[in-house]
């Protein structure tokens, strides 16, 4: 195992790609050193190359107001020296607001559920990794111990990045991704860790690929969507009911609307809790503007218009449908743009390399639905457009407050600068746009297609800023 000196990488450098060891005992999960490749949080990412952009964090994070704010640092939360060498090498200064509140309660014994909801990019899944890292026993590396549940496979794999990043130093840790295609019949499931997708997990344990008899730790990201009537909550339900009971239980979102807090209480009883005011959550990082388009054809024209300012950094086009993804690519193709589009049509290898693509900067521009609105984390996006409001319900009768703040927060992370733009072009997505802004407080700043200059310098002034001042809204603890 390489040393710690050689493996600790610089703000400016690209982290080494560490040659982790395959999963032992041939286990046919994505491998730890693929997973690696292809995780999220500076596991192989855009690395911010400015020395300027640690100061402003470093300023961020003594804003009392901030939730990057923390009095502790990761030392005083007594986490294992393996796991505090591994945050290091992440450049981990401090831990966030979340992370500092919630980091305690979780790790306290006896075990007590936890419903903990912080704004968009703001360390959620170093939170509960580190809580999970911190409880299973490496001594029983193919014994599974915890399982972690994401809705789409990008996030699973993202989350099994974050977690041997973090645990890079962690001797024997195999993490492996229970995803569609993931785990061969022959072996099933032989890690400690386990991130999927509640399909793919129920499949594994009903073919008896996966023993859950010493699960310790049940963690549900992006939970009030997990945990939803209308999708996948019934899966969710068919999963724990599975596990043992004694299983600790953490739900994490940057959102909870109260008709799933309700059920989330059920799910997770006596649960700690860490809640936010709808308008506490959205991220002042995140400048947030709307063009308001004559018409429904001329979104496009606007939207190629914008194609200059979307590759200063990289960014993600959020459309209604897959069809609507894959004309707009074909077209701005066809316009002579770069563009990738991903969806759920695509088949599952080919969404990984299409999401490894964008992550490395090797493609800067991903048109995608909203299978790719939560938890995804790319720290070089600069811009995220709403080419469509998203709605919800019958017939798409009402806005979806929830997703609009998911898509958004795909930019401005950790305290990093982003601008949403979201297109509306009649009364009804007008009205939409409208009733999300008062939903969270928010004021939208207008974009005019008839003043191309003033658009311009608009956006281009806050790309071009480096990390934001944001006064984040303290976060209330429900203990
Ligand atoms: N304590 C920390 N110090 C520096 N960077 C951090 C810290 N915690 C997390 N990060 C980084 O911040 C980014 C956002 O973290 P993360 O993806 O966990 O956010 P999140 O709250 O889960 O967001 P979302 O609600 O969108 O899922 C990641 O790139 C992560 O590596």
């Amino acid at each position: 195992m390489a040393d710690l000196a050689s493996r600790i990488t610089k703000p400016d450098e690209t982290p080494a790609a560490t040659p982790a060891e395959k999963p032992a005992g041939g286990a046919d999960g994505e491998s730890n050193a693929e997973a690696q490749a292809g995780g999220g949080n500076g596991s192989g990412g855009l690395i911010e190359s400015t020395f300027d952009v640690e100061i402003k964090l470093s300023e961020l994070q003594a804003d009392t107001a901030s939730p990057l704010y923390s009095v502790s640092s990761f030392e005083e939360l007594g986490l294992p020296k393996a796991i505090n060498d591994g945050l290091l090498a992440m450049n981990f200064k401090k831990p966030s607001k979340v992370q500092e509140k919630a980091l305690p309660l979780m790790l306290s014994n006896p075990p007590t559920n936890m419903i903990a909801q912080s704004q968009s990019g703001t360390g959620k899944t170093a939170a509960f990794v580190l809580t999970v890292l911190s409880r299973v026993d490496l001594t029983k590396p193919k014994q599974p111990q915890a399982l972690l549940l994401a809705p789409s496979r990008e996030l699973a794999r993202q989350i099994q990045g974050v977690i041997l990043t973090i645990g890079q130093f962690c001797e024997n840790l195999i993490v492996e991704a229970a995803i569609p295609g993931s785990i061969s019949r022959e072996t099933g499931v032989q890690a400690s860790i386990v991130v999927g997708t509640p399909g793919t997990v129920i499949d594994l344990i009903r073919r008896r690929q996966f023993d859950i008899s010493q699960l310790k730790v049940l963690v549900i990201d992006e939970a009030d969507n997990m945990l939803d009537q209308q999708g996948l909550g019934e899966q969710c339900v068919r999963v724990k009911g599975l596990l043992p009971k004694t299983i600790q239980i953490l739900l994490f979102s940057a959102t909870f609307p109260d008709k799933v807090m309700q059920y989330a209480e059920r799910y997770a009883p006596n649960a700690n809790q860490m809640k936010l005011r709808h308008t506490e959550l959205t991220v002042k990082g995140i400048s947030q503007m709307y063009m308001d388009c004559p018409d429904e054809s001329k979104k496009y024209d606007i939207l190629c218009q914008l194609y200059g300012l979307m590759t200063i950094g990289s960014s993600v086009i959020f459309v209604k449908t897959r069809e609507s993804a894959t004309e707009i690519q074909r077209r701005m193709e066809a316009d002579g743009h770069k563009v990738s589009a991903l969806h759920g049509a695509f088949e599952g290898a080919n969404r990984d390399a299409l999401l490894d693509d964008f992550r490395c900067g090797r493609s800067k521009v991903l048109i995608t639905t909203n299978v790719l609105a939560r938890g995804i984390d790319v720290s070089s996006v600069s811009m995220v457009i709403n080419y469509d409001i998203p709605m919800k319900g019958f017939g798409d009768r009402e806005p979806d407050a929830e997703t609009y703040l998911h898509r958004i927060g795909r930019t401005g992370r950790f305290g990093r600068v982003g601008v949403s733009i979201s297109f509306v072009h009649d009364r009804k997505s007008f009205n939409a746009l409208s009733e999300i802004a008062n939903f969270y407080g928010i004021d939208l700043i207008q974009l005019s297609p008839d003043d191309w200059d003033r658009t311009e310098k608009q956006v281009q002034d806050v790309i071009k800023s480096s990390r934001a001042k944001a006064e984040f809204a303290p976060l209330a603890i429900q203990v």
